[in-house]
């Protein structure tokens, strides 16, 4: 169980991360998703006790991470951002390094090594020396890294950042497999990443927390996007008062074309009604479709609301 409240961190005037609050259940996976600079790593590192917040608290199994850093620690496994790896250490030699750093005693080392070398398929390569792998397997040694002692937690900061499309598959699979045993957190700035791994996601967008939510709560309720040639003052008090229809948003403008997403129970059972109204009006309907609220679409808006919010 992680508890975040109330958490920053400024560098100096910036504000990286501003007053963030989540909790995680043991066994979730979660994604955390935001453009570049959006904060991730920065709670990331903070999670993992590496930097220290401006203010609020964690607390990982209910030991607080600034009081109790070291055992928490112990419950935490980490692959940094481009984890960084000596290039002319074997595989093995790395892992018996990092062994010792995490306070494995000798006695531990080999099965715990063993352990992990297998569960990250690196057993071909694990006489070779690290400068020979490809980016995939240097992923994989990192993680590896990051299992030796266990961890029921496992911080993941860009995965498949920088890997050829097979390797994102083997990756994938590998974090399917360790959330079967560790509550997992993935930092991405890649939609799929969350889609393909995720059961919830928290979206960061210029240091706050902009949407927190199950997967299967998106999605759950499709709208209903029409295309017409009206303006939005002649279109949305027409679309509005349909029956059965809820909000009405414009979405974008194509030429003399305008999209308009109408929020309703059961869009794909609106359509013919919404269609014939529009018709007898004389109204050209020059599209009509069900639009599933996926991340991407969330993604979207959340990302406009914050340009809408910088620019005005
Ligand atoms: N050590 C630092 N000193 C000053 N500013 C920093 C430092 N580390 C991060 N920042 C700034 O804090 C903000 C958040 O950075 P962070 O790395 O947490 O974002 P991110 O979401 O992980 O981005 P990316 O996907 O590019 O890794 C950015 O504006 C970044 O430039």
């Amino acid at each position: 169980m992680i508890e975040v409240r109330h958490l920053s961190r400024h560098y100096g005037a910036l504000k990286a991360v501003q007053d963030v609050s989540f909790s995680i259940d043991t066994g979730e996976i979660v994604g955390l998703l935001g453009h570049n600079g959006a904060g991730k790593t920065t709670i990331m590192k903070m999670l993992t006790g590496y930097l220290e917040p401006s203010a609020g608290t964690i607390t990982i199994d209910g030991l607080d991470i600034a009081e109790q850093r070291r055992e928490a620690q112990r419950r935490i496994g980490y692959l940094p951002e481009n984890c960084p790896l000596y290039p002319e250490m074997t595989v093995l030699d790395s892992l018996d390094y990092q062994a010792s750093l995490l306070g494995l005693a000798p006695a531990q080392r080999p099965a715990a090594i063993r352990r992990a070398v297998e569960r990250t398929e690196l057993g071909p390569k694990a006489t070779a020396a690290i400068g020979t792998l490809s980016r995939g397997y240097r992923q994989r040694v990192g993680v590896a890294q990051a299992i030796l002692h266990e961890p029921r937690i496992l911080i993941l900061d860009e995965p498949t950042n920088g890997l050829d499309p097979a390797q994102i598959q083997h990756m994938r699979a590998l974090v399917r497999e360790l959330a079967r045993e560790a509550t997992l957190i993935i930092s991405t700035h890649i939609l799929q990443e969350v889609e393909a791994v995720c059961g919830r996601v928290l979206i960061m967008r210029g240091g706050q927390l902009a949407l927190d939510s199950r997967l299967d709560a998106i999605g759950r309720r499709p709208r209903l996007v029409v295309t017409l040639d009206r303006a939005p003052s002649e279109a949305l008090p027409v679309l509005s008062a349909l029956d059965g229809i809820g909000s009405v948003v414009t979405l974008d403008v194509d030429g003399t074309r305008r999209r308009f997403a109408l929020e309703t129970e059961d869009a794909q059972a609106a359509a013919p009604s919404v269609a014939r109204v529009l018709c007898e009006r004389g109204w050209s309907l020059h599209g009509l479709e069900t639009e599933r609220q996926d991340l991407e679409a969330l993604f979207g808006a959340v990302t406009l609301e914050r340009m809408e919010a910088t620019h005005g």
